[in-house]
């Protein structure tokens, strides 16, 4: 069974779209990344999971139950990091994570949990003394208690340095590979692009696309980028390469270098056609589209 599924999900605040039509499923034993600028919807959407927004239109579902008319089971299995948490001031990171364990009648040991994202060396202190960062840690910890099928993650890694992210990363690779959804919003690439199965990427409160970081690349042009390096180029070459089929787009640098963007499968053809045309092919690279230009190229060139 589908862990998420949003059918034309839209969320409208007086005049302002957050959502329009969203549709999607996520299944067990996926990690998911929700991708998009500020201000694009994510945190509305997680919201509209959570019940703490309710849609203009469409439903969503968690495990097949409806998240407003059965939000409370729906929530069931589910692990959370919202935007905009907060913690209890006086309560100690562990006294935090004794509370979730008994209220969701698991039996996590606390140290174990606080080890895991560690802030075990502040396991005694009260929360109001951590840093936004082991907040951020001390509240993914609660969100994994009780082995949830599903963890439902606002931004999880904004606020945390490098390292504390890859730990992050490590955590969520290993709950997927127990079995569990990791649904998480972000607006850093380089997380979504280091562990996600699939990706979503948001625009203005559309999903403008859903695909493995692979389908994205075939999809925007198969996103192969060749850098061919020739002993001399006339204008017709040049010309002629634009026109192989499966070409989109031919620049000429230093007067020597070609840079081809095209399908997968014209990237020989983009080489018998130089020879065709006696240009001496020297050298021969392929640089695959990094997320971030699939990015730009869904969202046009509106990251931030
Ligand atoms: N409670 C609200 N009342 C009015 N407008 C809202 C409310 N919540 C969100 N919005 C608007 O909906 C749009 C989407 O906001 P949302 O917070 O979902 O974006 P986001 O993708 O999570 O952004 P960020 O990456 O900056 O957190 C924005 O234009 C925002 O101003």
């Amino acid at each position: 069974m589908a862990a998420i599924t949003a059918n034309g999900v839209s969320k409208r605040y007086g005049t302002v779209t957050a959502l329009e039509r969203v549709s999607l499923s996520v299944e067990e034993g996926e990690i998911f990344g929700f991708l998009g600028p500020n201000g694009a919807g994510k945190s509305t959407f997680i919201n509209v999971l959570l019940d703490f927004a309710r849609p203009t239109d469409g439903s969503a579902e968690l495990f097949g139950r409806d998240c407003q008319a059965d939000g409370v089971s729906a929530r069931e299995r589910v692990g959370v990091l919202p935007d905009g948490y907060s913690v209890f001031d006086r309560l100690t990171g562990r006294q935090h994570v004794a509370y979730v364990v008994r209220s969701k009648d698991a039996d996590d040991d606390p140290a174990e949990v606080l080890e895991r994202v560690g802030i075990s060396a502040a396991a005694d202190r009260p929360a109001s003394d951590y840093s936004k960062g082991m907040k951020q840690r001390l509240v993914l910890g609660m969100a994994l208690v009780g082995e949830p099928d599903l963890l439902l993650l606002d931004e999880p890694t904004t606020g945390l340095d490098p390292s504390g992210a890859a730990e992050i990363r490590s955590i969520l690779r290993e709950e997927r590979d127990r079995g569990a959804a990791v649904f998480f919003s972000s607006h850093i690439l380089e997380q979504v692009e280091a562990i996600c199965d699939r990706v979503g990427i948001l625009q203005d409160g559309e999903l403008v696309a859903v695909d493995t970081i692979d389908g994205l690349r075939q999809s925007i042009g198969g996103g192969t980028k060749l850098l061919i390096d020739v002993g001399e180029l006339d204008d017709a070459t040049t010309e002629a390469v634009r026109g192989v089929d499966g070409v989109e787009t031919v620049t000429v640098s230093d007067g020597t270098t070609l840079e081809v963007t095209c399908t997968n499968d014209a990237k020989m053809d983009v080489v018998v056609e130089l020879q065709r045309r006696g240009a001496d092919v020297m050298n021969f690279r392929t640089e695959e589209a990094s997320l971030e230009e699939m990015f730009l190229a869904y969202t046009g060139g509106s990251r931030e």
